[in-house]
């Protein structure tokens, strides 16, 4: 019998770097996303938005699958959303003519199968950013938001949901990658110009000065 050989991931980690965006509901990693994509020209995939994305494509045989999953805060079966994500960062390159990148991958990996799958599908990541917030103060932003943003998941309700999901499966990622010295910890409590000013210093620390 032939002997089972491991395909590579999709991208070298010597040609783009992947550095993953975590924090519970709401922590701000969007919004600190945006700030990084403008001070310093990464590219930015929320998991979250592909998924919303793909919901609403016409003839997607996942778009009911999304929608149940997103209003109860569940995790969506890892191939769909590590094919959008893979699929879109090769779109970006594409676009840019270039083999070389650096992404912002927010809100992913939410559970450790996810996060094996992606290293070894798509590409290893570099470092992992976390937004650590307490849920009093997210749930005030999220209910907050939710005055404006029609997202089916900021509301009490969908909030309680994804508030377990990320302590019971989301959490244990963030462990893992800490113990393998890949974790930058932010305080997310302060204002956003506050929050990015110190993950910019934590940055340059890890990448190096203006990274
Ligand atoms: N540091 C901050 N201080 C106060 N409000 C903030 C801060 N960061 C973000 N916000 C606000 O909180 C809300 C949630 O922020 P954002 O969308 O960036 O969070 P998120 O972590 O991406 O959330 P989700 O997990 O739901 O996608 C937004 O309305 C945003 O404007
Ligand atoms: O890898 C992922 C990322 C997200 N989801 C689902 O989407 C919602 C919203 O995600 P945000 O990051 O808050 O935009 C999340 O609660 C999950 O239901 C997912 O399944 N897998
Ligand atoms: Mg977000």
């Amino acid at each position: 019998m032939a002997p089972t050989t491991k395909e590579s991931p999709a991208f070298d980690p010597k040609d783009v770097t992947v550095v993953f965006v975590l924090g519970g509901p709401g922590a701000g990693k969007g919004t600190q996303c945006a700030k990084l994509v403008s001070g310093h020209g990464f590219s930015h995939l929320s998991a979250g938005d592909l998924l919303r994305a793909e919901q609403q494509r016409e003839g997607s045989e996942y778009g009911d699958l999304i929608r149940e999953y997103i209003k109860d805060g569940k995790i969506v079966p890892s191939e769909v959303t590590i094919n959008l994500l893979k699929n879109a960062m090769r779109d970006i390159l594409t676009q840019a003519g270039k083999t070389t990148g650096r992404f912002l991958i927010d809100g992913f990996p939410r559970k450790m199968d996810q996060a094996h799958s992606f290293e070894e599908i798509v590409c290893p990541a570099k470092l992992v950013l976390f937004f650590d917030c307490p849920e009093n103060v997210m749930e005030e932003r999220l209910l907050e938001r939710g005055k404006t943003s029609g997202r089916s998941d900021d509301n009490a309700d969908s909030i309680r949901k994804r508030f377990k999901t990320f302590v019971e499966t989301s959490m244990p990622v963030i462990d893992y990658y800490e113990k393998e010295g890949k974790v930058v910890k932010i305080d997310a409590t302060q204002s956003p110009d506050a929050v990015y000013a110190k993950t910019e210093e934590l940055l340059s620390q890890r990448l190096g000065a203006g990274f």
